[in-house]
């Protein structure tokens, strides 16, 4: 056993700010108007190619990390929700794994579940990056999307819009939309919030009239062991290098709330070699503190209680091909379908 180590105050890498008001110039007069009346509930599928941003616009979508975000591929494994409102409506965002051509259990899973986020959906928003335009990766899930989808209204959203000059942006928003009749398109920038007012506003209309879901302070809906176990792999994927995110798996193995106000959990990074086992672990100790200390810190901001974590790496050849990994991240075994 590993026990973190205390973090400095201030100390917390990667949480993403609440969303700050009036960081979508203009949007006023772009804007649909604000539901009235009744409320009005629904899901909202974020689907894209991996990297494409959708774990950053759906934190901003909440105003709280819910999802982690690193700048390698595939770091969402299994379908997130996070609940947004927006006047009298709740909406349901689902991140979903990026779509990519699967090679392993493990893909095949990923994507499954990325598909039935979609399937499930009152509106899907494709995410396309604006620098890389049209990709293979985005043909093919224009093609998919073309095969699947009948009914719900399909917008694009063109992301990272902070990284391309604006006569791009035209050309590629016009290529897109001759390839598929979108029900809207929005420039946006899912980091520094442009666009992203806009689009909250007009997704707050789709969804259809209905009671809201979740309750009104409900921010994520992933059993809280699978987001804190979600939290440490992102430490984990920020520090470790090349492949080696891809082959360890994060479980959350106990959970205790004391009545002292704090909360005790333990959990367990499975690896796939003896090899891994040290470099996960780092010179006498330092990687797999420097991780525990990071994910504590995020945990507490999470769940607003003090948080003591504890962290054991097991090596588990076999960990990607049984059934009971699967069970713990919400992914389907047999990569059917996402649960
Ligand atoms: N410049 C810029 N970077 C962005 C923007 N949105 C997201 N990113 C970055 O893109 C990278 C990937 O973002 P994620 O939100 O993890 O992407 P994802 O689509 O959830 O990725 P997967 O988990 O692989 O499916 C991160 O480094 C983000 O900071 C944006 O609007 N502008």
């Amino acid at each position: 056993m590993t026990p973190e180590n205390e973090t400095p105050e201030g100390d917390e890498p990667d949480a993403l700010p609440p969303e700050e008001s009036g960081a979508d110039e203009g949007a006023e007069d772009a804007a649909e108007a604000l539901p009235q009346g009744p409320t009005r509930c629904g899901f909202v599928a974020l689907i894209g190619e991996p990297n494409a941003g959708k774990s950053t616009l759906l934190n901003r979508m909440v105003g709280a990390k819910v999802s982690i975000v690193t700048h390698k591929v595939q770091t969402t494994r299994t379908r997130i929700r996070g609940v947004a409102l927006e006047g009298a409506s709740q909406i349901v965002f689902v991140d979903t794994p990026g779509l990519f051509r699967p090679r392993r259990r493990l893909d095949r899973a990923m994507v499954a579940a990325a598909w039935t986020g979609a399937d499930d959906a009152d509106v899907i928003c494709l995410l396309v990056e604006a620098h890389r335009g049209i990709t293979e990766g985005v043909e093919e899930i224009l093609k998919a999307l073309d095969e699947r989808v009948r009914k719900a209204p399909v917008a694009l959203l063109i992301n990272k819009i902070d990284r391309v000059r604006p006569e791009a942006l035209l050309t590629l928003a016009q290529a897109l939309n001759e390839r598929r009749d979108f029900a809207r398109t929005f420039m946006i920038s899912a980091e520094k919030g442009q666009g992203c007012d806009d689009l909250k506003r007009w997704l707050a209309a789709q969804v259809p009239v209905g009671p809201w879901h979740y309750p009104e302070d409900q921010i994520a809906d992933l059993p809280l062991r699978v987001i804190a176990a979600e939290f440490t792999r992102e430490k984990l994927t920020q520090r470790l290098h090349q492949e080696l995110p891809y082959q360890l798996t994060v479980e959350t193995e106990a959970w205790e709330d004391r009545k002292d106000g704090s909360t005790v959990i333990r959990q367990i990074v499975y690896v796939g070699r003896e090899g891994h086992r040290g470099i996960v672990l780092g010179k006498k100790g330092e990687t797999i503190k420097a991780v525990g200390s990071a994910a504590r810190a995020d945990l507490r901001a999470f769940l607003d209680r003090d948080v003591h974590l504890f962290l054991e790496v097991k090596v588990r050849p076999e960990w990607e091909n049984e059934r009971e990994r699967y069970d713990q991240m919400g992914l389907d075994f047999d990569g059917r379908k996402g649960r």
